[in-house]
Order: C-alpha cells, then sequence, then structure tokens
C-alpha cells in the first residue's frame, strides 16, 4: 500500500500521507488511489474534483457543506503553498456535535484530509497563492449548498493577516443559530 494514516481528535477526520518516490528530478506520488482508501476503510466513489486558487495569504473559505441528498464526502489536498484545513461535526445527535479539528495541510509535505458527509469544512490559507484541489462525492448542489460563520465556533484560526472572504461567507450564519435538521447516513 502506497499510503499511511493517522486520525485527528475526530476520528471521522483521517489524514492520509501518500509515498513520495524522491530521485534527481523531483518526486512522483500517487495522489488518489481507490484500492488504496478502501485498503483503510474509506470505500468512497468520487465524481467531481474541485481546484481552488487564493492569491492572498489569509484567504478563508468556509465553512462549507451540502445538505441531503447532496451530502459530500471530500479528499482535499493542497497542491501549492500551504492551508490549515478545519472540518466540524454537524450530525445532529452525534456525541461530538459542533466539536471540530484541523491540519495543516500544505504542497510541500503532500498530506492530504478525508472528510466525511456530516462535517461542514474550510480553510485558511498560510501562504499567498495556495492552490487546494479535492475530490468530492456527489456533485456541486447550488440547492443544498450551505455556509455556517467560520468565526462561530472558537476554531484557533492561525490568522496572522487580515482575513479575506467571500461575500456569501461573511454573512453565513453562525453555528448556534444552527440547528442541523440533517441526519447524514451512509446512503445520506
Ligand atoms: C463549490 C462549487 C462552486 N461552484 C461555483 C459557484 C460560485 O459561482 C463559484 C464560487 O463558489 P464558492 O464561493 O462556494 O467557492 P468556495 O468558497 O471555494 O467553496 C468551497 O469551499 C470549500 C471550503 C469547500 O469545502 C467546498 O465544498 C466549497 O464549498 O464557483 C461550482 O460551479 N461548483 C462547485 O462545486
Amino acid at each position: 500500500m502506497a499510503i499511511s494514516v493517522r486520525k485527528l481528535t475526530l476520528p471521522e477526520l483521517v489524514v492520509i500521507q501518500p509515498k513520495r518516490f524522491g530521485d534527481a528530478r523531483g518526486y512522483f506520488e500517487e495522489t488518489w488511489s481507490r484500492r488504496d482508501l478502501q485498503g483503510v476503510g474509506i470505500a468512497v466513489d468520487f465524481v467531481q474534483d474541485n481546484h481552488s486558487l487564493s492569491e492572498a495569504k489569509g484567504t478563508l473559505r468556509g465553512l462549507h457543506f451540502q445538505t441531503p441528498p447532496s451530502a459530500q464526502d471530500k479528499l482535499v489536498r493542497c497542491t501549492n503553498g500551504a492551508i490549515f484545513d478545519v472540518a466540524v461535526d454537524i450530525r445532529r445527535g452525534s456525541p461530538t456535535y459542533g466539536a471540530w479539528a484541523g491540519v495543516e495541510l500544505s504542497a510541500q509535505t503532500g498530506e492530504q484530509l478525508f472528510v466525511p458527509k456530516g462535517f461542514a469544512h474550510g480553510f485558511v490559507t498560510l501562504e499567498p497563492h495556495t492552490e487546494v484541489q479535492y475530490k468530492c462525492s456527489d456533485y456541486y448542489d447550488p440547492a443544498c449548498d450551505r455556509s455556517i460563520s467560520w468565526d462561530s465556533l472558537n476554531i484557533d484560526w492561525p490568522l496572522s493577516t487580515a482575513t479575506v472572504i467571500s461575500a456569501k461567507d461573511a454573512v453565513a450564519p453562525a453555528f448556534d443559530a444552527f440547528v442541523s435538521p440533517f441526519t447524514f447516513g451512509p446512503d445520506q
């Protein structure tokens, strides 16, 4: 198997380290292998790949999720620069409902974060010109797209510069005002 894994404090959030084969040219790695992920218990059919560029350090995107029936598992990696990547448990009735965990992902390390359905996701860029790419297990569905305010959960964002956010994220409801009516079962 060409990956190693570790779990964050919320064990549903799995950090994946693909094996890098370095040589005089640079390196080679498999960035996604269905077989390897299945081997560590992550059996997901991804259907869409996303790529975002954030020009400024301190750009914050999130916290986002799609509701059933379009809920998404995501496999997130940073391909230029670095991010602090965060996920929040929004599964109604979960013992860790409202809890968050985060990890730094960078192009340098190549670590990836698996974020399952039932978690809101967001990140802040730690460097300029940061690119993030992620696989999603369902298609973009604007009718199911939701945001929760990034600063309503005491998340320890490592912000050292002014935060750049979208107009949508600037008016996102606070987590306290957000009562999740959603259950996120394996079939959503
Ligand atoms: C997410 C998404 C957006 N779009 C469009 C809608 C909009 O016009 C434009 C920008 O969308 P947003 O402002 O929502 O982009 P962004 O703030 O980068 O949204 C993303 O944030 C991270 C944290 C996630 O976890 C993703 O799932 C997604 O919600 O791109 C798509 O066409 N397909 C997509 O899958």
